[in-house]
């Protein structure tokens, strides 16, 4: 099978490297052999350190969906609009198969691929797309086809779990952090789609299409990022039993699907609070099948080239499954509930002036708004000086289970008492 690649950053060299390397073993698997006989990228002088002398170089991408040479197009250039969209567009126009990386194409514009993909009925494939290395796709629209799944989602962004762990473990500076995974390959061309959680809703939207059987809209999925996570916060989780994760998280109700993404509080006795480093969880919670995790590395050059090359295997043997599990015929796209709708466990964080009667004050807003709270924590000596002689110290309680409707009303009259002095920060508490 004759493969021709666009893009070859980290993933396109990862797969250029995987096809030659472990060339004998893929073929005996795949019944032929997989060879790469044209590439694109915008540089063509730039050395990749890996040898292109005998493959074809097209200038123009696009120019891969209707090579002589080529039978299945890969995309590894990344962005859900121009050259990436093009490319697999024209490849199913084309009527070749299709196997990309790219979450947000699929998150933003699956539905409407699925059905090309099925008019021209040639596969469209995207395992690399969540969670890198982990089989995330196969096994919720395979391995799980049987069950209704209840809930699916987890740890489904390398670069943010990369940074609150570093954050953690050693208190380094968020910039530098980040500096070090772009480094590693793992951060998106633009690092701020990782950090402020769309990557993470790319993969969770597609996670909840599969999983409840209609493409979600991405633009209802709830996306918070890890921006606002201070060390401050880190130390209180510690201290509270839990570890701060970026989760997603997809919920099939009877009044719809909630589908977020935002930073969690989540007890340390947790199987996904042990999940560091770069490495991704999926979870995925089915009527007959209950609960199961997957772990592993959600990015890097390795763990996502492996995705790729299984789904050129599965092409290469005929195995065609449906983009979004069954036929696009008659399907529609399903709106997410919005955050008004989500309920749960919070943590708040507040820095109030240190005088008599400002817990009464805040416990009186939240009575109102008919929230209880479970637990308190102050530390006095963590009080700092202000300049009219007073003191501000930390202040975090943890609530019962309540709505974030509740929540959000409290807290816009939180932050109107004069005591309370900066913009109370807010995290949800998933898992206990
Ligand atoms: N990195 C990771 O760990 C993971 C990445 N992904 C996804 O895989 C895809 C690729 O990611 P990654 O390899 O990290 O990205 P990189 O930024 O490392 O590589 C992108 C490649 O695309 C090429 N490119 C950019 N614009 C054009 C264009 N107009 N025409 C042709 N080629 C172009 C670049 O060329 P040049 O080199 O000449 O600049 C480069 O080779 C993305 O969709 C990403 O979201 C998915 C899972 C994990
Ligand atoms: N930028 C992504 C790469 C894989 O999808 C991440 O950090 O997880
Ligand atoms: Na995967």
């Amino acid at each position: 099978m004759r493969v021709g690649i666009a893009g070859l950053g980290t993933v396109g060299v990862g797969v250029v490297r995987m096809l030659r390397e472990n060339a004998a073993l893929i073929a005996a698997r795949a019944g032929r052999r997989l060879v790469v006989t044209a590439v694109s990228a915008r540089d063509r002088t730039r050395d990749r350190g890996v040898d292109l002398s005998d493959v074809a170089w097209c200038d123009d991408a696009a120019g891969l969906c209707a090579h002589p040479d080529v039978d299945v197009v890969v995309e590894l250039v990344g962005g859900a609009e121009g050259i990436a969209r093009r490319i697999v567009t024209g490849a199913l126009e084309n009527g070749r198969p299709v196997v990309t990386a790219n979450k947000a194409l699929m998150a933003i514009h699956g539905a409407e691929l699925a059905t090309l993909a099925q008019k021209a009925d040639v596969p469209l494939m995207f395992e690399a797309a969540v969670a890198g290395g982990i089989p995330a796709i196969k096994t919720v629209r395979e391995a799980l086809a049987g069950d209704r799944i209840l809930k699916v989602g987890g740890i489904l962004n390398g670069t943010c779990n990369y940074i609150l762990t570093a954050m953690r473990e050693t208190g380094r500076d968020f910039a530098d952090i980040l500096a070090e995974a772009q480094k590693l390959g793992y951060a998106e061309a633009d690092p701020s789609t990782d950090v402020d959680g769309v990557d993470a809703a790319h993969k969770l939207a597609i996670l909840a299409g599969l999983a409840f059987g209609r493409p979600v809209v991405f633009a209802s999925v709830y996306i918070e990022g890890i921006r606002r996570i201070g060390a401050l916060d880190l130390h209180f989780a510690r201290e509270l039993g839990y570890r701060i994760k970026l989760l997603g998280i997809a919920r099939q109700h009877d009044n719809g699907i909630e589908a977020r993404v935002h930073p969690c509080l989540v007890p340390l006795s947790t199987p996904i609070a042990q999940v560091d480093g770069v490495f991704n969880a999926v979870v995925a919670e089915g009527a007959f099948v209950g609960r199961l995790m997957l772990e592993g590395r959600g990015a890097g050059e390795g763990p996502t080239a492996t995705a790729v090359t299984a789904d050129l295997i599965d092409i290469a043997r005929g195995n065609a499954i449906p983009v979004w599990g069954r036929s696009t015929d008659g399907l529609t796209q399903a709106v997410a509930l919005s955050r008004t709708q989500f309920t749960g466990r919070y943590y708040l964080r507040l820095n109030v002036v240190d005088r008599p009667g400002v817990l009464a004050d805040i416990t009186a807003v939240l009575r109102d708004d008919g929230v209880s709270l479970h637990t308190m924590l102050q530390h006095a000596q963590a009080r700092t000086l202000l300049p009219d002689d007073t003191y501000s110290v930390p202040l975090v309680l943890i609530t019962h289970h309540t709505s974030e409707a509740a929540m959000l009303h409290a807290l816009r009259h939180i932050a109107l008492l004069k005591s309370v002095l900066d913009e109370p920060a807010m995290i949800r508490i998933e898992g206990d």
